[in-house]
């Protein structure tokens, strides 16, 4: 253990979009983290008291959560998963911008009504925000968990329903399910630790206003 401060980014598909970010941040990790050959996950930056780790975008949550991490990006998928009460998410980056829906097979939407489910079984890497949303309206969601590829599951006979991320609904119609109702719109977000934010006040604060302004000055330029 040491103090310096560690930011976790998500070694999956919003890292592009997140590193100019966080370059116009100030924060220039060391040269083998854009080698792609690379089996390290901890990275110098160029202030000696800053590292970056590259972890999978659930664990980003969970290392900052528990304090192993002091700042990180996350979708709101992920925190609305986990629901950790120790993340505060100050900072909406804009970038990774998808939602969260439920699908079926295009045959089964043809007549099929969603507000008329009393139980249903899903297909998801989202047990818990699928639970609760349908628990909200009195609908007992049975998920079935899966990491990836959910698509599959109806067609396969595992459920008939899915809930997923969506962005342009080209996987959808490659495997012929067509989304029947968003859950929640998807963006990454900047999140902290809120002990670290406590104890290290005046270095937290200065990294989420400097991620604000990298933000404030993308959207101007674009
Ligand atoms: N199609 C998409 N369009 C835009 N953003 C997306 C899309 N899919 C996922 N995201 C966002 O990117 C985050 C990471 O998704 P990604 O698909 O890289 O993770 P993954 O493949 O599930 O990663 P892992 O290998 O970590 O399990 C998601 O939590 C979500 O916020
Ligand atoms: O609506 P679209 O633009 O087709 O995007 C949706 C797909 O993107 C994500 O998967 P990703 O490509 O990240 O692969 P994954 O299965 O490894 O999560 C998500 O899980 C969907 O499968």
């Amino acid at each position: 253990m040491d103090d310096k401060l560690v930011i976790a980014l998500p070694k999956g598909r919003i890292l592009d979009e997140a590193m100019p970010l966080v370059r116009a941040a100030g924060i220039e990790p060391e040269a083998d983290f854009d080698n792609p050959k690379t089996r390290a996950l901890r990275f110098s930056t160029n202030h000696p008291h800053i590292d970056i780790i590259r972890v999978r975008s659930f664990d980003v949550a969970t290392f900052v959560a528990f304090g192993a991490a002091h700042l990180g990006i996350a979708g709101n998928d992920v925190l609305m998963e986990f629901d950790y009460p120790e993340l505060y998410a100050p900072l909406d980056l804009g970038i990774g911008g998808c939602r969260l829906s439920v699908a079926e097979p295009v045959g089964l939407a043809e007549h099929d009504d969603p507000r008329r489910w009393s139980h249903v079984r899903i297909a998801t890497k989202y047990p818990e925000v699928t639970r609760r949303f349908f628990a909200e309206r009195g609908v007992q969601a049975e998920c079935v968990k899966l990491n990836g590829a959910m698509e599959l599951a109806p067609s396969l006979g595992l459920c008939s329903r899915i809930v997923d991320l969506v962005s342009t609904g080209s996987t959808l119609k490659a495997n012929g399910l067509k989304e029947v109702e968003v859950i929640a719109q998807v963006t990454s977000r900047l999140i902290v630790n809120r002990a670290a934010l406590k104890t290290r006040p005046v270095e937290m604060t200065g990294w989420i206003d400097a991620f604000r302004a990298a933000c404030e000055a993308t959207n101007a330029a674009a």
